[in-house]
């Protein structure tokens, strides 16, 4: 099938890549010229493991092409939408100008009969409303398929998905031949896109415009649900002496409750949890949705303290305040195996203890590059080894591989002070406290760990 991606960012990019090594013949189109030449190059504009392999091979096979030019599009059967849906810069609404404009520009390269299919995260009601940007063709069948592929593994997400869901006019009533079952539509050229995933096994659900709309939006916000809950009985956990990493163990072992997204910790960040919940908000308050609305708000707002209360719990470990400290930041992604840093909590706590005087180093196996230019108050280091040298306090804010691993007699001789915030709760805090360091992560005792230990003091 000849296939366009229109937007190839984090998701149009391996979208477009996926597709092609499933055999259909792709062009990718950005507005962004500079992504455009390095994905023809066959070289991915951001960190994403297998997705360089997929471009070149895309690139070899002649599959997969890129292009600035919205003409490139014309003779695609199916067009998928992969612009973004950012927050609004004065509210908390998703910005919809971006899909609008993309559809704009693609109309006059649409054939008689193409199908139109949003891959974007959307508040309920938008492809009612991109149908109106459609109105003038009237032979252009709509479709909405979100996804729900996570960055650091969206190749594999992309190839072996848990579902595919599909929003269609009309819902599953109009969606399959009434007498043969046969699919119709949208739902048959999604299927044909997707036959190699369909006859793995993956399920998909095909259901109606606000359906699929809602599915994703849902998903995102239970998510985000998850990880506000745990990090919630955290601060109980530190209050009390509990263990909050073994309760969470405990708790997912009921399969009714499942154990992921519980990881308690700094919490999340990103460019689409955080913004996902506030354009569900929105869409609740629109709806007069009292309760969800509410939901929300307290979701991002157990999540926005947990970084405040990484900066209080650091100016803690330097005996008050950071000012004039030393503090070396592990991690500057918002989460591992990404260089993406959008709404990255280990930046926002690093740049607001720089706000109180400290002198933060920040590193980062893949993202110092994205980042500098954006923080000019942080120094950064692309070693790791560097970075660590004279620290007073070491935080472990993105939970990367190297920082998991990190030995604690190497970090240990490179420090002024044997203190570390592991504000990820990853590390192995044994090994670490036998290796002389004082250890303090979220939810892991705090309140029984603060009257047994106290920070080593700081010389001024
Ligand atoms: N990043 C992710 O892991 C996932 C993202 N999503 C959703 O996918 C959408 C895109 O997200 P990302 O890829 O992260 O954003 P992104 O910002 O990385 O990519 C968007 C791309 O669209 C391009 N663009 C903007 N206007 C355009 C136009 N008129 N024509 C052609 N290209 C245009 C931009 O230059 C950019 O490269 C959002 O709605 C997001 O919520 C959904 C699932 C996963
Ligand atoms: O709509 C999207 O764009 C995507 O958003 C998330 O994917 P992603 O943002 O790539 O990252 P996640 O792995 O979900 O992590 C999000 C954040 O939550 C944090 N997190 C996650 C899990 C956990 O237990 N604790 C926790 O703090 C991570 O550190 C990270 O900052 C969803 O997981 C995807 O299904 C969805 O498609």
């Amino acid at each position: 099938m000849k296939i366009s991606v229109i937007g190839c960012g984090y998701l149009g990019a391996v979208h477009a890549a996926t597709l092609a090594s499933m055999g259909h013949t792709v062009v990718g189109i950005d507005v962004d010229p500079g992504k455009v030449e390095q994905l023809a190059r066959g070289a991915a504009p951001f960190h994403e493991p297998g997705l360089d392999e997929l471009l070149r091979d895309g690139r070899n096979t002649g599959r997969l092409t890129f292009s600035t030019d919205a003409a490139a599009a014309k003779g695609a059967q199916v067009h998928f939408l992969c612009v973004g849906t950012p927050q609004d810069k004065t509210s908390d609404a998703a910005n919809l100008t971006f899909l609008v404009s993309a559809i704009e520009t693609l109309l006059p390269h649409l054939a008689a009969g193409a199908v139109v299919v949003g891959k974007s995260t959307v508040p309920v009601g938008t492809v009612e409303m991109l149908r109106g940007v459609l109105a003038s063709r009237p032979d252009v069948l709509l479709g909405w398929n979100p996804e729900f592929l996570r960055q650091g593994t969206a190749v594999k997400d992309s190839l072996v998905p848990d579902r595919l869901v599909y929003g269609v006019d009309g819902g599953r009533a109009s969606a399959f031949h009434p007498r043969t079952g046969a699919p119709l539509g949208v739902t048959a050229a999604l299927d044909a896109v997707y036959e190699p995933l369909l006859e793995a096994g993956i399920p998909r659900l095909v259901c109606n415009f606000a359906t699929a709309e809602l599915i994703k939006s849902a998903a995102n916000a239970f998510l985000a649900t998850k990880v506000s809950f745990i990090n919630a009985v955290a601060e109980l956990c530190d209050a009390k002496g509990a263990d909050v990493a073994e309760l969470a163990e405990a708790m997912g072992m009921d399969p009714r409750i499942g154990g992921r997204y519980l990881h308690a910790g700094l919490g999340f960040g990103g460019g689409c949890l955080p913004k996902d919940i506030r354009s569900f908000r929105t869409q609740a308050i629109h709806a007069g949705v009292t309760a969800l609305d509410d939901w929300m708000r307290l979701v991002d707002s157990v999540n926005l303290g947990q970084r405040e209360r990484t900066v209080s719990l650091a100016a803690g470990l330097c005996g008050g305040s950071v000012a004039g400290r030393s503090i070396t930041v592990l991690g500057a992604s918002f989460k591992p195996d990404t260089d993406d840093i959008r709404d990255s909590p280990a930046l926002d706590v690093a740049d607001r203890l720089a706000a109180c005087g400290a002198h933060v180093t920040v590193t980062d196996p893949k993202a110092v590059n994205q980042a500098w230019r954006r923080y000019p108050r942080l120094k950064f280091e692309a070693s790791m080894e560097q970075a660590l040298e004279g620290a007073e306090l070491v935080m472990l804010l993105t939970e990367w591989d190297e920082y998991r691993s990190l030995s604690p007699a190497a970090a240990g001789a490179r420090v002024r002070r044997r203190v570390v915030l592991d504000a990820r709760n990853v590390l192995d805090a044994a090994a670490w406290q036998a290796s002389g360091w004082l250890v303090r992560g979220l939810g892991t005792g705090a309140a029984a760990y603060a009257s047994e230990q106290a920070p080593a003091p700081l010389s001024s």
